[in-house]
């Protein structure tokens, strides 16, 4: 069976990552070509993204045991990807997750078949919707804000945008995935 491809989803806090994501998986969360990974977090789900949520202890215990296929530190956070998605590549499907970009070169290296997207914003907007999303786990959101270019650059292999509607972004975002998919049948 064809290897499938594994789609990280990049770009700074506040850029619309999530809302993508959830919007996407209401699509086509139906469509077996498609698997959207959810996260291990050292967080409590949020109305943002649903994720598995583990405290510190557990997830460092996980993440020494090899349970992790990529995992990240960020915001005073733990992220990780569960190994299962490395299944959901060796049956065919388009994976689709959220990443650091701290992550992408690792991801290149080790998935031949990942693809980049990156989804950006204004400044402007990256601040105006850290402070109204203003989730308690967020901490302290000048250091959220700083990050964005504080991470080391990457070239992605699509960009989008998201300055206008969410609606329209997602549209974006999905037609991108169906290109992805009928590309790679
Ligand atoms: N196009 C848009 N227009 C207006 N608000 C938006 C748009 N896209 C996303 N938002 C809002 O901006 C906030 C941040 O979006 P989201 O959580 O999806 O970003 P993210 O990139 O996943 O951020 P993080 O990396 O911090 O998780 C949310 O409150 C979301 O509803
Ligand atoms: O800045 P970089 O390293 O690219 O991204 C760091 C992390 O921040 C975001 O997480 P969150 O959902 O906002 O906590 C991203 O999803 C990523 O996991």
């Amino acid at each position: 069976m064809k290897m499938g491809r594994l789609v990280l989803v990049v770009g700074p806090s506040g850029a619309g990552k999530d809302t993508l994501i959830r919007g996407a998986r209401r699509q086509l969360g139906d469509d077996p070509r498609f698997v959207f990974v959810r996260r291990a977090i050292t967080r409590a789900s949020s109305v943002d993204e649903e994720c598995i949520e583990l405290d510190r202890e557990r997830f460092a215990t996980l993440a020494a045991e090899g349970a992790f296929t990529l995992h990240w530190t960020a915001h005073g956070l733990s992220y990780g990807l569960p190994r299962a998605i490395e299944d959901a590549l060796k049956e065919g499907h388009i994976v689709v997750a959220n990443v650091s970009r701290g992550v992408v070169q690792e991801a290149r290296d080790r998935f031949k078949e990942s693809f980049v997207i990156e989804v950006t914003a204004s400044d402007a907007e990256l601040a105006r919707r850290l402070a109204q999303r203003a989730r308690p786990e967020d901490g302290d959101l000048n250091r959220r804000f700083a990050r964005r270019t504080e991470v080391s650059a990457l070239q992605p292999d699509a960009k989008i945008f998201n300055d206008t509607t969410p609606e329209n972004s997602t549209s974006g975002f999905v037609r991108l995935l169906c290109d992805l998919a009928d590309a790679h049948a």
